[in-house]
């Protein structure tokens, strides 16, 4: 391979320039679109930070008014959606299912037949905030689903966190509870060139539709080294039980050479800028009670301090997140599909800046297979 350097990973190479957001780990600090997220999360709806990521500015109050407005008008499902549903495993993995229904819908998208519609801006934009809207009312119903329950229907008077919460459980919990969830939306929603808004960029480089772009997204959002870890969290603080289990579960895995979910970050080295005000929001949620919170919130402690002491590695997002969806009631398979309800908004918005400034992407490999042997040659 001669003097190739090879950056396996792609880790410290720098792909392009991105004006959505910007990850820092030196001030262990993330902007969208320039402003801190721990202020957005501080009070904005999820709304106006979708809007902020999409156009580059907040909204003024009418501007708000009229993409919520909006948003609330597109959030029923396509005639046929929740059929489909029904005809796949009801133990299907609820991403593979929400992969499939996203994909219908840019095959019910009549402006597909248009190809020189795939990356016009104005379609695109309209294409996101349809997402946007749908894509709760997709994972609400295939929540309910797995517990055999009919689909609530979208509510228009509510704001998209409490629709959400409305139409997966048929009842509206605890302002605190809103607040996690609309905190935990807005810190998902975009984080420059990780693993699935990469694809989604090396899709939309091809000028192939956003739908598409989307759909690659999702499956690179599965895999537990990324968006699945919130999942993946939750199944291994499950395994430990209890408190004291921590310790010698530790011991186990570690001697395994297990990855612990939920830790670690490929560009935060000193922890993730967003686990302290996703912590806190999971901190309300602990004290407001109920049954097991105990147990959680004891391994979820003990875990941080012990993996923390012990290897100096910290937890990112998804740390908080799983124990803090599983209070809010939703069956652990369903957290990465509420990643990807937020993501949406990150993933759309980094597929109009690559069509507005495209250049295919295609690396280069350094090639170390068999030198040039001919068919021939095995003849002897
Ligand atoms: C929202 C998100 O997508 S955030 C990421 C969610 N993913 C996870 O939580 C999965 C667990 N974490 C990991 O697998 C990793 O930390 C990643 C994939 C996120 C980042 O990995 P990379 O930047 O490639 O770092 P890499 O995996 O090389 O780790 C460096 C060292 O730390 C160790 N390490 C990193 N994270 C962990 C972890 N969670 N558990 C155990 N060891 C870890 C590695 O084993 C490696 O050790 P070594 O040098 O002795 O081989
Ligand atoms: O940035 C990354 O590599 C992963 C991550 O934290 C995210 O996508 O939110």
């Amino acid at each position: 391979m001669g003097e190739t350097e090879i950056k396996k990973g792609l880790a410290g190479v720098v792909v392009d320039t991105t004006a959505i957001s910007k990850v820092n780990p030196e001030t262990n600090s993330l902007l969208y679109r320039g402003y801190p997220v721990q202020e957005l999360a501080a009070g904005q709806p999820f709304e106006a930070v979708a809007y902020l990521l999409w156009n580059g500015e907040l909204p003024d109050p009418e501007q708000l008014a009229e993409f919520e407005r909006r948003e609330r008008s597109l959030r029923q499902l396509a005639p046929g959606t929740i059929e489909l549903l029904d005809r796949m495993p009801r133990d299907a993995h609820p991403m593979d299912l929400l992969r499939t229904v996203v994909s219908r819908i840019g095959a019910l998208d009549a402006t597909m037949l248009d190809q020189a519609s795939w990356t016009d801006p104005d379609a695109d934009l309209r294409r996101a905030t349809e997402l946007l809207a749908q894509i709760p009312t997709i994972i609400a119903a295939i929540q309910r689903g797995r517990r055999g329950q009919d689909p609530i229907a979208p509510r228009e008077d509510l704001d998209y966190a409490r629709n959400f919460l409305w139409m997966t459980f048929g009842e509206l919990p605890s302002d605190a509870a809103v607040d996690a969830f609309r905190v935990s939306l807005i810190l998902y929603a975009e984080h420059s060139f990780n693993a699935s808004t990469f694809t989604a960029r090396v899709i939309a480089s091809t000028t192939s539709d956003l739908y598409s772009a989307v759909v690659g997204a999702i499956g690179a959002l599965k895999g537990p080294l990324h968006g699945g870890a919130n999942e993946a969290v939750m199944h291994i603080i499950d395994e430990i039980g209890a408190p004291e289990n921590v310790a010698p579960w530790l011991d186990a895995a570690l001697a395994k050479k297990r990855k612990i979910m939920g830790f670690g970050h490929r560009v935060y080295k000193r922890g993730d800028s967003r686990v302290p005000t996703m912590d806190a929001a999971l901190q309300r949620l602990f004290a407001e009670g109920g049954a097991d919170v105990a147990a959680l919130q004891g391994v979820y402690t003990e875990l941080e301090r012990e993996f923390v002491s012990r290897k100096g590695i910290y937890p990112n997002l998804d740390y908080p997140s799983g124990p803090a969806y599983r209070l809010l009631g939703f069956d652990t398979e369903i957290f990465t599909p509420l990643f990807v309800a937020a993501r949406i908004v990150g993933w759309t918005a980094h597929i109009r800046e690559q069509a507005a400034s495209n250049a295919l992407i295609r690396p280069l490999s350094a090639y170390d297979g068999p030198d040039e042997r001919h068919l021939g040659d095995s003849l002897g």
